[in-house]
């Protein structure tokens, strides 16, 4: 444990004598600090009589005083305008997504406890998963218990996923015996894929 390589555990000086000690004098008294920037943790909020001041006594939501229309900060979706030069420019998504409940014991969670218990995912039954295989064979994977779908270049069986889905069955289908690359990056580019079905890969797409 004396090791000094290891960042768990760090040293904090001598003991000093607690009696002793005094607070800083460069500690600023918290009540007589006031923000006169328009910025509060990377969101701006619009200077009213050049007075604003932030009141957090509700909730611990942030309000505006001597605003006309309080705004609160810090709830997914609130936007609170900034000066002329900072507006936010906000791209409004097309896709429309929706998220189905997943029944019992088919949670993200559960999904991983399963890829890390189950032998053969995939339905390897023996075979390596760098395999080239064609598109013309993954068009022939679309039914039950092996439903094949390429993305990124890789081929994947997705029919122990497809209860799990956070998107649902029907949207998932939609993948079956197809590349579904670009339905997957129009409705989640940010979902990472090659770990959720990593144990569900059954080869590399042959794009020859
Ligand atoms: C093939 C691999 C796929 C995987 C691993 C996957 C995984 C996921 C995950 C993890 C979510 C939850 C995302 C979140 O909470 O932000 C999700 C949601 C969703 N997925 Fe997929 N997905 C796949 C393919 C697809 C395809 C091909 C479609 C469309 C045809 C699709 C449509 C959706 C929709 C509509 C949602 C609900 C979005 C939401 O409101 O959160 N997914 N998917």
């Amino acid at each position: 444990m004396g090791d000094s390589s290891d960042f768990t555990f760090c040293k904090v000086g001598s003991p000093v004598d607690d009696d002793h000690l005094e607070s800083p004098k460069t500690i600023p008294d918290i009540k007589k600090i006031s923000l006169n920037d328009n910025t509060l943790e990377g969101i701006s909020i619009q200077k009213i009589n050049n007075s604003s001041q932030i009141d957090s006594s509700s909730n611990n939501k942030f309000k505006l005083k001597n605003s006309a229309t309080p705004v609160t900060v810090g709830e997914p979706g609130d936007l609170v305008t900034g000066s002329q030069e900072q507006k936010p420019v906000i791209k409004k998504s097309t896709v429309k997504r929706s998220k189905v409940p997943f029944e019992k014991g088919y949670s993200q969670m559960d999904w991983l406890k399963l890829t890390r218990t189950h032998p053969d995912l995939a339905g390897l039954e023996g075979q390596s998963n760098r395999r080239l295989i064609s598109m013309d064979e993954v068009r022939q994977h679309k039914t039950e218990g092996s439903i094949w779908t390429v993305l990124k270049g890789r081929v994947y069986n997705i029919s122990p996923y497809m209860k799990f889905h956070p998107g649902g069955v029907d949207m998932l289908m939609k993948a079956a015996g197809k590349d579904c690359t670009s339905l997957f990056n129009k409705y989640h580019a940010w979902v990472n894929a090659e770990f959720l079905l990593e144990k569900c890969l059954v080869g590399v797409l042959d794009a020859s």
